[in-house]
């Protein structure tokens, strides 16, 4: 198969889809491999080294998508990118279509096979290609939350840790998984105050395993939630409908409830959001205040720390990418249900259930 490995394009997105060793492995199994000159630049990978792979370096992305029977992504691709595909080509890359129509609307109109890593299940109902960006985001959100906690960058100026004779900052975190967990665990290395809510009661009896009485777990319900907010410092937004619109759980009145100069970072941003008042913002970019707290809501936040992100996200993704290139599209995803979970458009057709009920479209299981 010919596979194309493409420079992204979104603002301070530096991380790519494929290092020079996984392009190696790539054509020892046969492939050819196109790279888009400077694809790797931004996570410290140079074309004389994907060249050394044995990749043919392009520079026109024209040609790239042309000659290419898959391309290899990191985010999904922007207005500007939907008129390269061409019908059939399979596409191998994060999507959020719940929180993007147009994407859904071109990718259809296109007959792109779509493959989106964060639909894509394992053998345990678990997320394996989302998950070590989760675990990368929900580190930084604690990182960043902090930072925006400062005055000069708008917060209310708690230290998270607080010092000998001065409170703990509050740290609440709605969502317990992977993001939830990783934030818990950077949250409460800094000494905060730590509140995990989670709808799974297993899921919170696992922090009350691990944290002990370090961390409070409550059920994520209505009241529970305002309570909490009132509290918070930072608050963390970390819940997810596999494929769906994130569920709007903190609504703009909320707002009026927390602290002036409190920060809300909203990872779950890229699925639409779980803040009323959340906005997409960019790492150029990444914060607003409204009803005086700090929002930070940029959805590729993995983005910033590219070369963690490229070796963590790579190291899952390479397997899928290669099943597909060495079988086929169709053979590969006849033999692993886990990977079919992750095809969200085919022949014009929505063909992932949680993404076409968040869109309203019609769903059309891909048939083999
Ligand atoms: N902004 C960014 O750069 C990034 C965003 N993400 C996003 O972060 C979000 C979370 O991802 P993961 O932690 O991997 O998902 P996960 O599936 O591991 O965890 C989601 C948790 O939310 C819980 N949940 C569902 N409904 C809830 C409710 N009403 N109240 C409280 N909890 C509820 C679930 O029980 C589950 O424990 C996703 O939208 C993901 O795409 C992930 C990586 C990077
Ligand atoms: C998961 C995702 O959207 C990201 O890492 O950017
Ligand atoms: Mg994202």
């Amino acid at each position: 198969m010919v596979i194309g490995l493409v420079k992204e394009i979104k603002v301070h997105e530096y991380r790519v889809g494929l290092t020079p060793e996984n392009v190696a492995t790539y054509v020892a199994h046969g492939h050819t491999l196109i790279v888009e000159k400077g694809a790797g630049e931004g996570a410290g990978f140079e074309d004389d080294a994907y060249e050394a792979a044995g990749a043919r370096i392009e520079t026109d992305k024209h040609a790239l998508f042309d000659a290419s029977d898959m391309i290899v992504k990191v985010k999904e691709p922007l207005p500007g990118e939907y008129d390269y595909f061409k019908k059939g080509q399979i596409l191998f890359t994060y999507l959020h279509l719940a929180a993007d129509p147009a994407q859904a609307k071109a990718l259809m109109e296109k007959g792109v096979s779509a493959v989106a890593y964060e639909t894509i299940t394992d053998r345990n109902g678990h997320l394996p290609c989302l998950t070590p960006m989760s675990e990368i985001a929900g580190r930084l959100a604690v990182q960043e939350g902090a930072k925006y906690l400062e005055k000069p960058f708008g917060g209310r100026g708690v230290l998270l840790g607080g010092v000998p004779g001065v409170k703990r900052g509050n740290v609440l975190i709605i969502g317990g998984g992977v993001v939830g967990m990783n934030a818990c665990k950077m949250a409460v290395g800094l000494g905060a105050n730590v509140t995990v809510m989670d709808i799974a009661a297993p899921r919170l009896g696992y922090y009350d395993d691990i944290f002990g009485s370090k961390v409070t777990t409550l059920y994520s319900n209505r009241s529970n939630l305002v309570d909490a907010l009132k509290e918070a410092d930072l608050v963390i937004g970390a819940v997810l409908l596999p494929g769906a619109s994130a569920p709007k759980l903190v609504k703009t009145e909320d707002l009026k409830v927390m602290k002036k100069g409190a920060v809300i970072v909203d990872v779950a941003i890229d699925q639409g959001g779980c803040f009323e008042s959340s906005k997409v913002t960019y790492h150029d970019a990444p914060t607003y205040t409204q009803e005086g707290i700090v929002h930070y809501c940029v959805g590729n936040m993995p983005g910033a720390v590219s070369l963690t992100s490229t070796m963590a996200l790579t190291s899952t993704t390479l397997g899928y990418g290669l099943s597909i290139a060495d079988k086929g599209l169709e053979a590969a995803l006849k033999a692993d249900a886990g990977l079919l979970n992750g095809l969200n458009c085919h022949q014009g057709n929505c063909t992932n259930e949680a993404v076409a009920k968040s869109l309203g479209l019609v769903f059309t299981p891909a048939s083999f």
